[in-house]
């Protein structure tokens, strides 16, 4: 009797289209024009002194397509660090600040609803 074929484990790609979709959607965002690339550290003085690790939404798509994240944690981990950096260097009037501000919210909402499902 033959046993039935193993069912194949998801691969990564399909436990992380979630990520995948929602960076999507962060990118798409009409705030998101600050955090899209990497800061290039010769155009912003300070930046590179102030922020100790910087991260971008296309930083962490390369990271996605490369299977560099092992969990759930390490993706927010640097979401969040998007955020945290963008807090730390902008002042929270002003144009970046606002925009970070807005993503943030923008993330933790459709990242509960995510997980809520
Ligand atoms: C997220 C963030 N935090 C602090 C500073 C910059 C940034 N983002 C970079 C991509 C950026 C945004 C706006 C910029 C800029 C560069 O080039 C200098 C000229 C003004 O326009």
């Amino acid at each position: 009797v033959s046993c039935a074929k193993r069912a194949k484990t998801p691969n990564s790609e399909l436990l992380f289209l979630p990520f995948r979709v929602l960076l999507a959607e962060l990118e798409a965002h009409q705030d998101a024009w600050p955090f899209l690339s990497p800061v290039k550290l010769k155009s912003v003085p300070g930046y590179r002194k102030v922020i100790k690790k910087p991260m971008d939404f296309f930083t962490i798509k390369e990271k996605l397509i490369n299977n560099m994240y092992l969990n759930q944690e390490n993706f927010i981990i640097d979401v969040n660090l998007v955020f945290d950096n963008c807090q730390k260097f902008n002042e929270d009037d002003s144009e970046i600040g606002q925009a970070g501000h807005r993503m943030k919210r923008f993330f933790d909402k459709r990242w509960t609803e995510l997980l809520r499902k």
